[in-house]
């Protein structure tokens, strides 16, 4: 409920006033008094250009400025905030992110989450992979160590609140029946309205059900908020039964080709036996595309478990998170995706109709840091350091001293970055490598790793002394407990890939060529002795002939 600022108002029973200057407003303010999670408003007159009616500052969303006087928008979460600062501040003057140094911001973090009312199980695991990711972050060049933090949690925290925006689904024949439920007072009637707004304004002709029976004047809310949206309410009055409201208003709106319907069904203090049962029916009468549960965001992770529940009852398809306009303190938006697994598809920031939008998790995420700067900062860093990273790696290639540290730096890459199409991206003339290619080199890798991970670093930097030996090559393949023929055969691929990379690269100067022989000789008798079985021929034969030619190769240059 806002006055406009031409509103003089200057009153302490605010309801009675409202219900002076509009119906929908006193059935507004009215019902706002039978809900405790809502403070009840107290408009205040405040000096300036015209008098503006406030709420007071035990308002969501509306704190006093200290000192001041004057009554302001909160933050959102903005304890959460807070509390996460203390967390960075405390690794000011460290060069780099240690499980050490980490500890005592962690435990910041984790009460900072607990405060925020984040359920415990879900802190427990976003602690753990922030404390691993951290960890294992690699040092960029120009980043603070408080600053890597702040990357970590907050790509954490759009993970934990489901990553991607989950849109709205519609049927693919109209109508779409969106069916939303919740407990009492915590939105349901005003959400109809502005989901309604928010699709009109999509270009989706709307119609509202009034399917909540119960409460008088619920029907009349609806439908003066319809009208003040421009969109029709379909109601029976209290006396049918909800389902046959539902199933009656559905065939109208086809009769009208209506685009969206959405239905408003009726909330109870708890949850219950009978308001479960009801809300099964409805939705059988209306086979919905989506079913919504609005909650509060205000009983923080109260409001995750309900999704839970719900779900279970009833199959929900997601959340819908009101009343983020202040003091709730993030634990709803937190928790509801880890705990329910549904997303949260829209959230309410006020009372006006325009107050409800996406749930853009990582929108969110940037919010609840409020340093937008610091991560687009971090970004770019890690944007130049993968460059500088491909450039040297491009030179290598060049030059022909790909080895096998560059290997191992290759599948680190990957672990970081979770695609070698990035890499192979950033290298020009790359971009001809197929993704099943790709594919297929990401699941060798790790096999790779395990041979170079016992080859001397000598021999990781220079890949011909194992070419040539053929004692190290067994030694590597004892050491990883692997055998001869899987290292030759690794040899055998670095120098092809080289190849590959320099043909592809239109670059064939300036390779050594170290002397094969050994290692051709001892893939053939590999070969040799593996003729004995069609299957193993079938297996290995291919990627011989592939090494071997990839040996002709390198010797004929
Ligand atoms: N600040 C704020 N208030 C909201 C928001 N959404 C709804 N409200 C207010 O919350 C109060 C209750 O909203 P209703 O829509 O009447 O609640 P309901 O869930 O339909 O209640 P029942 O019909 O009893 O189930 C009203 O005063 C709304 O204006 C929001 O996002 N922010």
């Amino acid at each position: 409920m806002e006055a406009t600022s031409s509103t003089t108002l200057a009153l302490s029973s605010p309801p009675t006033a409202a219900a002076r200057r509009s119906p929908a407003k006193a059935i507004v303010a009215s019902h706002h008094l039978r809900h405790s999670s809502v403070p009840a408003l107290h408009l205040r007159a405040v000096p300036g250009p015209s008098f503006r009616a406030l709420p007071s500052p035990g308002f969501p969303g509306w704190r006093r400025k200290r000192g001041s006087g004057l009554v302001v928008r909160a933050e959102m979460f903005g304890q959460l905030t807070t509390g996460l600062e203390s967390a960075w501040n405390k690794l000011r003057g460290t060069d780099q992110l240690t499980k050490d140094n980490i500890a005592e911001p962690m435990r910041d973090i984790r009460r900072a989450l607990l405060e925020a009312d984040v359920s415990l199980p879900v802190v427990r695991s976003f602690i753990e992979s922030v404390t691993e990711k951290a960890v294992g972050t690699d040092v960029i060049r120009g980043v603070k160590p408080e600053q890597q933090l702040v990357k970590v949690v907050n790509d954490e925290l759009v993970q934990l609140m489901g990553r991607e925006v989950s849109d709205l689904v519609f049927a693919k024949t109209a109508p779409t029946v969106i069916l939303l439920a919740g407990l009492q007072g915590v939105g349901k009637t005003t959400v109809c309205a502005k989901l309604a707004y928010y699709l009109k304004k999509m270009g989706k002709s709307c119609m509202l059900i009034a399917a909540d029976v119960y409460r008088p004047a619920a029907i009349d809310q609806l439908t003066i908020l319809g009208k003040q949206v421009g969109v029709p309410v379909y109601s029976e009055g209290t006396e049918a039964k909800p389902s046959q409201i539902a199933k009656n208003g559905i065939k109208e709106a086809k009769s009208k080709k209506t685009d969206v319907i959405i239905v408003d069904t009726a909330g109870r203090l708890q949850v219950d036996k009978a308001m479960m049962s009801e809300l099964k029916e409805v939705k059988r009468a209306v086979n919905p595309t989506e079913v919504l549960l609005v909650v509060d965001a205000m009983t923080g992770q109260e409001a995750a478990s309900l999704v839970s529940t719900f779900n279970v009852e009833i199959g929900i398809t997601g959340a819908i998170l009101t009343k983020l306009d202040g003091d709730s303190r993030g634990g709803a938006a937190l928790s509801i995706k880890e705990v329910s697994g549904k997303p949260i598809k829209f959230v309410g920031r006020g009372e006006r109709m325009e107050d409800l939008e996406p749930f853009y998790p990582d929108r969110m995420a940037q919010r609840i840091l409020g340093m937008g700067d610091v991560l687009s900062f971090v970004e770019k860093a890690q944007e130049v350091m993968r460059q500088e990273d491909a450039e040297e790696l491009q030179k290598k290639i060049l030059s022909a001293k790909f080895n096998f540290n560059d290997f191992l730096k290759q599948t680190q890459a990957i672990a970081q970055m979770g695609s070698f199409s990035r890499i192979i991206g950033m290298i020009p003339g790359m971009n001809k490598v197929t993704p099943a290619q790709i594919r297929e080199a990401e699941k060798n890798l790790k096999f790779m790793e395990s041979m170079i991970n016992v080859m001397t670093p000598e021999e990781r930097e220079r890949p011909e002394l194992l070419a040539e030996s053929r004692e190290r090559r067994i030694r590597v393949a004892k050491e990883s407990g692997k055998n001869e023929r899987q290292v030759s055969q690794l040899v055998a691929q670095l120098f092809r890939m080289r190849a590959q990379m320099q043909k592809m690269m239109g670059a064939m100067q300036g390779q050594d060529t170290p002397d094969m022989e050994g290692l051709m000789d001892s893939i053939k008798a590999e070969e040799q002795a593996a003729a004995g079985t069609g299957k193993r021929r079938r297996k290995y034969g291919n990627l011989r002939r592939r090494d071997l030619d990839a040996m002709r190769g390198f010797r004929r240059r």
